[in-house]
Formats: C-alpha cells, structure tokens, sequence
C-alpha cells in the first residue's frame, strides 16, 4: 500500500491521543472506557499501534479486538456505535489533512462494521424440518 499523504507515526499518535481524551469526555461512551482501562497511556500506545497496522501496515499491533469488545458486550450497542464514528470523523477531519482524514474514516468505518457484525449479528433461528408424514 502507498503511504497515504499526511499519516506516519508521530500524526496517528496525536490523533490518538486527542480521539480518547474526546471519548472520555464523552457522556456515552466515557464511562465504558473510564471503567474498562486501567492503564490509559498502555492503551493509547496499543490504539498507535492499532491505526499504525492499519495505515501504515507497519505489523505493530498483535491483538484481537473482538474478543476485547465482547468483554464489553452487554455494555456497547449500534447507537454507540454511531457515537463513536461521529467523534472519530470529526476529530479526524479536525486534526488530519483532508486525504487522511477521508481515509481513516473509511477504514474506522469498516472496521465499526464488521466488529458490529461479530458482536450483534446472529443467525435466526431455523425451525426444525417437520418430518415427513
Ligand atoms: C461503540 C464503539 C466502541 C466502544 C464502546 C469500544 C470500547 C472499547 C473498550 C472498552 C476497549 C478496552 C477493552 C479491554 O481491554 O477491556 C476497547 C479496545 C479496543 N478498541 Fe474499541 N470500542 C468501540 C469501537 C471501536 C472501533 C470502531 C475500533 C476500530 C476502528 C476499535 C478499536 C479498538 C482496539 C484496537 C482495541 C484494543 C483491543 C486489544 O486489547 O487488543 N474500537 N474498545
């Protein structure tokens, strides 16, 4: 993947690092994470490396971020969801050049998606077949 103009390390840190302080201040979603984490510096060296894989495919982050949002489960909701995505693009489209801006909201959006998917989606329930007369 080309680097994308206007993200490297030191960028994806700040964004980070401001992103989590709006989350915290968040009167949804800052109580989940206020309760969640212990170690925020720990944490928002872990989401660098997050967006850092993701961006940069720089290979830093070794983690599995659905069994770290079941944990949560009964906590997170699809309207959270929304929240989280409104904070992130507007910080994003804040702090970030516009091409990187509009690249890290179409990642966070897909990943948003199939996380959604891993958390909420379940297969309907099919009735048995009805056994032949
Ligand atoms: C409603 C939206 C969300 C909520 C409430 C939420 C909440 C959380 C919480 C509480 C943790 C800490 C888990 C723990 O260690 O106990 C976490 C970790 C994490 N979140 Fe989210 N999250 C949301 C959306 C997202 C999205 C959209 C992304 C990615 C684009 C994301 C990426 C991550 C990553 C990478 C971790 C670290 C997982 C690990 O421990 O390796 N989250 N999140």
């Amino acid at each position: 993947m080309t680097a994308i103009k206007g993200i490297d390390e030191r960028r994806l840190e700040k964004l980070v690092e401001s992103f989590y302080a709006r989350v915290r201040a968040d009167d949804a979603l800052g109580p989940i994470f206020n309760d969640a984490i212990n170690d925020w510096p720990e944490h928002l060296e872990k989401l660098t490396a997050f967006w850092s894989s993701v961006m940069l495919t720089s290979g830093r982050y070794k983690g599995q971020p659905v069994p770290a949002h079941r944990k949560h489960g009964e906590r997170i909701t699809p309207e959270l969801f929304e929240r989280w995505l409104s904070l992130w693009n507007s910080t994003t489209a804040e702090l970030m050049e516009p091409e990187a801006a509009a690249a890290l909201q179409a990642k966070a959006a897909r990943i948003a998606e199939s996380l959604q998917l891993a958390l909420f989606f379940k297969l309907p329930d099919v009735p048995p077949a009805k056994a032949a007369a």
